[in-house]
């Protein structure tokens, strides 16, 4: 097992985490989770391993993977690794094709990699902002793209689930990110109905605030904010996006497509997130 996170959940709460869902609800699929090795990635690999899916973890660095990988296997699950970089649409399409010609393909995919850094959008440099679109819209939409053309190429049915972030309105010193994931939202939207001739089912979850280490990039007094975002006055845990995320992928959501699946507590009706910390002009 993997030590226990600075944030978030370890291996060994996600081998034990109760669980709404029958042990065979995914059976016999396998599913691609990217940022696997990410808090909530890892959550949902767990969670759909033990729902009797092959996970298939992808990510940029070996050593958050090979661990879980390691600590699933040790579990008596089914589930291997590659480290890829979704940005880059060469290793993108040499991974699915991969997949496809050694490995049995794949009917699941879930894109949880993603990520952004707390600044003020008047102080993004030209890279930064890049940086964050390139991955959370750009490298979503490349994973996205080439799991659609092995899945027509080979007439299979298929499930995206996309970990993007609440829209509703503004999230206040990750503008870069906002942009970006309201793009894949509307993306996933657009191709829910362009796809679904072709058996292909695409959904998004916005989680609220949710304790993982993704957490380490905000300050202390961002985090400690975090628990009023939203009227339930606490943060979820990954464990809450995974079972989530397994609904949305598993026969519970055969008919659901082009919807956005919000787990945040009530937050886009009650609460306010500074990311940055909430400036003393706002604080009346
Ligand atoms: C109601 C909802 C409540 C929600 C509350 C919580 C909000 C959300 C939480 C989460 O999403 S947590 C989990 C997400 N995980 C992360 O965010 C992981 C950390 N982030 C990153 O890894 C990066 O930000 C990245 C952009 C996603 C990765 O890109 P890359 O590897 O290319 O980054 P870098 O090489 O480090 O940087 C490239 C470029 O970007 C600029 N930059 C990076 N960090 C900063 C920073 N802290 N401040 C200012 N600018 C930054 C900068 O231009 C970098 O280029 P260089 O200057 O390094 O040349
Ligand atoms: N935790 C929260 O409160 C919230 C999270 N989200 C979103 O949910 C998703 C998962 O978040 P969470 O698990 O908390 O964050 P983590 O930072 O723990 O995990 C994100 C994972 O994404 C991977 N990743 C980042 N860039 C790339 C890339 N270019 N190619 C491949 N993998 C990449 C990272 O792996 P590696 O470093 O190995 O590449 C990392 O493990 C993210 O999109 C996040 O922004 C949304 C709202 C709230």
């Amino acid at each position: 097992m993997t030590d226990a996170p600075a944030f978030g959940l370890s291996d060994t709460d996600l081998a034990a985490h109760n669980t709404v869902f029958a042990s065979d609800a995914l059976k016999g699929r396998v599913a691609v989770i990217s940022g696997g090795g990410g808090g909530i990635g890892r959550a949902i690999a767990w969670l759909y391993a033990r729902l009797g899916a092959s996970v298939v973890v992808t990510g940029r660095k070996p050593e958050k993977i090979d661990p879980l990988i390691e600590a699933l296997r040790a579990a008596g699950h089914t589930a291997s690794g590659e480290t890829l970089d979704i940005r880059d649409r060469a290793q993108v399409d040499g991974f699915w094709a991969r997949q496809w010609a050694d490995k049995g393909g794949a009917d699941i995919l879930v894109n949880s990699a993603g990520g952004q850094f707390p600044q003020a959008a008047i102080d993004f440099s030209p890279k930064g902002w890049n940086a964050v679109i390139d991955t959370n819209l750009n490298g979503t939409w490349n994973m996205m793209q080439a799991a659609a053309l092995k899945w027509r190429e080979f007439e299979h049915p298929g499930s995206i689930v996309n970990i993007v972030v609440v829209t509703t309105h503004g999230l206040y010193g990750v503008a870069h990110s906002m942009a970006a994931r309201a793009g894949v939202i509307s993306l996933s939207q657009s191709v829910a109905v362009e796809w679904a001739p072709y058996n292909i089912r695409t959904n998004c979850i916005a989680p609220g605030a949710i304790e993982t280490e993704g957490w380490n990039v905000y300050s202390p007094a961002a985090r400690a904010a975090y628990p009023k975002t939203n009227p339930m006055m606490r943060v979820g845990t990954a464990w809450d996006i995974a079972e989530a995320s397994a609904f949305l992928s598993a026969a519970s959501g055969n008919f659901i497509t082009g919807e956005v699946l919000t787990v945040d507590g009530g937050g886009q009706h009650w609460g306010e997130t500074w990311t940055t910390g909430k400036p003393d002009y706002f604080d009346v």
